[in-house]
């Protein structure tokens, strides 16, 4: 039997251009053990994913602050600090770089992101004075409590589906896949990842995005053989 898997999006089941790859629906779909499909990015957007793929929803959200397994949300804090950051990053003179209508953070509970394209600097300072820290996954700069991580969440999610978090195996690109690594049995960085998960990974794949998701998930599913 296949061991339950833990999937990161953005940098792992996209393309170079940021589209998820076909193939990973066959993969994902195929899997004979739970999916939690793990990701930085709001809520929404994964449960849609779990949705458009007929999958049992299970999913953690805005780097584990908020986590659904069937009908049972958790929510992890709240977005006032990470607010009051973004708020006064505005009042500094700068925007959060996402345009007149902002997706990235519309439906975003427990956190604030900010585009890559804006200063770093000042958004620290502001967030450090807050408690809070700014985590760069390659996509985006995200505003967050330190205590909120997706490893975190995969102890819980693990837990609610009935599994211990070291039988899962993760696929992940960044620095916010990083802890999820250090909780799992296995854990594969796809070859376009950033050092930390690479640091954090055992294994790195050959291939990149969705090419190193199906050649992680193929090598998961013979290592369970
Ligand atoms: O939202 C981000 O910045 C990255 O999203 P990911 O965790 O799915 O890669
Ligand atoms: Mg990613």
């Amino acid at each position: 039997m296949v061991p339950p898997l833990a999937v990161d999006i953005d940098g792992t089941l996209t393309d170079g251009a940021g589209a998820i790859d076909p193939r990973v629906f066959d993969v994902l779909q195929a899997w004979a053990s739970p999916v939690v499909v793990a990701t930085g990015k709001a809520f929404p957007y994964p449960v849609a994913l779990a949705h458009f793929l007929a999958i049992e929803r299970a999913v953690i959200a805005e780097n584990g602050g908020v986590s659904l397994v069937g009908d049972d949300l958790v929510v992890h804090g709240d977005r006032a600090g990470a607010q009051r950051v973004a708020d006064a990053y505005r009042d500094e003179g700068y925007d959060l770089g996402w345009g007149g209508i902002d997706l990235t953070n519309r439906w975003r509970e427990t956190e604030v992101a900010v585009s890559r394209d804006r200063p770093l600097a000042p958004l620290r300072r502001l967030a450090e004075a807050e408690g809070l820290e700014v985590v760069d996954t390659g996509y985006a700069y995200h505003v967050k409590a330190p205590d909120i991580s997706k490893g975190r969440a995969l102890r819980d999610v693990a837990d609610r589906l009935g599994y211990d978090v070291t039988a899962f195996a993760a696929v992940g690109d960044s620095r916010n896949d990083a802890h999820m690594f250090e909780e799992v049995g296995v854990s594969y960085a796809v070859a376009n990842a950033d050092e930390h998960a690479l640091g954090a990974a055992d294994h790195v794949t050959e291939a990149s995005y969705a090419d190193g998701l199906v050649e992680a998930a193929e090598a998961i599913a013979e290592r369970s053989e």
